[in-house]
């Protein structure tokens, strides 16, 4: 396996599982069509504490552990690399979810619509489904999950200036989306991560289905 830039020599078992569960992750996502054209952005919790966040513009359906590097304490990569120009939104999510190991974000058909559909609600509704049940901490069908959206925009510090208040919340709901771009979610693992994404992606097929019925 190659490993990720600037990854020191020895660097623990514990991270280095993680990453190699990301890089799958990735790939497996990359292949049902969910990072088209270089689209999409992964980010791991190491051990001591340090994130290792995909490269801007690598294609992450071929993602490989080379394509990761470390940021500072700052969030700051080497010079000379440009770390993935949505890193704010993941630094953001792990300042306030300290359990958190792994945040994942991909463009699918599917979030991308249904982003466009709740704005001025400014979330979707989730009742009733039995899926629910695959989000951490959920364990019945009869609750509502509110999976929160957001307005895109281009400037990263507005961008998260305006998921701040979400993330403030004490909403059960481990992602959001925004607006025409896709979705964030996120674990206390990988696999927590790639279970929250893989069933709200399956909940927001059923929620554009039902809606064109
Ligand atoms: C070509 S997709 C536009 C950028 C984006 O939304 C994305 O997820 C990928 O950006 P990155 O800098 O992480 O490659
Ligand atoms: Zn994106």
């Amino acid at each position: 396996m190659s490993r990720p830039r600037d990854l020191p020599e020895e660097p623990d078992p514990v991270s280095l599982r993680r990453i190699e569960a990301l890089v799958a992750v990735a790939r497996d996502f990359g292949q049902r069509g969910w990072t088209p054209a270089t689209s999409g952005n992964y980010s791991v919790r190491l051990e001591n504490g340090q994130i290792a966040v995909t490269r801007s513009g690598a294609d992450k359906r071929w993602l490989e552990p080379a394509d990761l590097l470390l940021l500072d304490a700052d969030g700051q990569p080497e010079p000379g690399v440009r770390a993935s120009a949505e890193t704010p939104l993941h630094l953001q999510i792990y300042r306030h979810r300290p359990r958190v190991k792994a945040v994942l974000h991909v463009h699918s058909p599917a979030v991308t619509v249904a982003s466009r559909l709740a704005v001025g609600e400014g979330r979707i509704r989730l009742h009733n489904y039995e899926l629910l049940k695959a989000l951490s901490g959920v364990d019945t069908h009869d609750i509502e999950i509110s999976l929160p959206i957001v307005a895109n925009d281009q400037d990263m510090s507005r961008l998260a200036a305006s998921v701040e208040p979400l993330l403030a919340a004490d909403n059960p709901c481990p992602a959001y989306l925004i607006e025409g771009h896709g979705i964030y979610a996120w674990g206390d693992d990988v696999a927590d991560a790639a279970r929250h994404l893989d069933a709200l992606e399956f909940l927001l097929n059923c929620h554009l289905l039902e809606r064109s019925a």
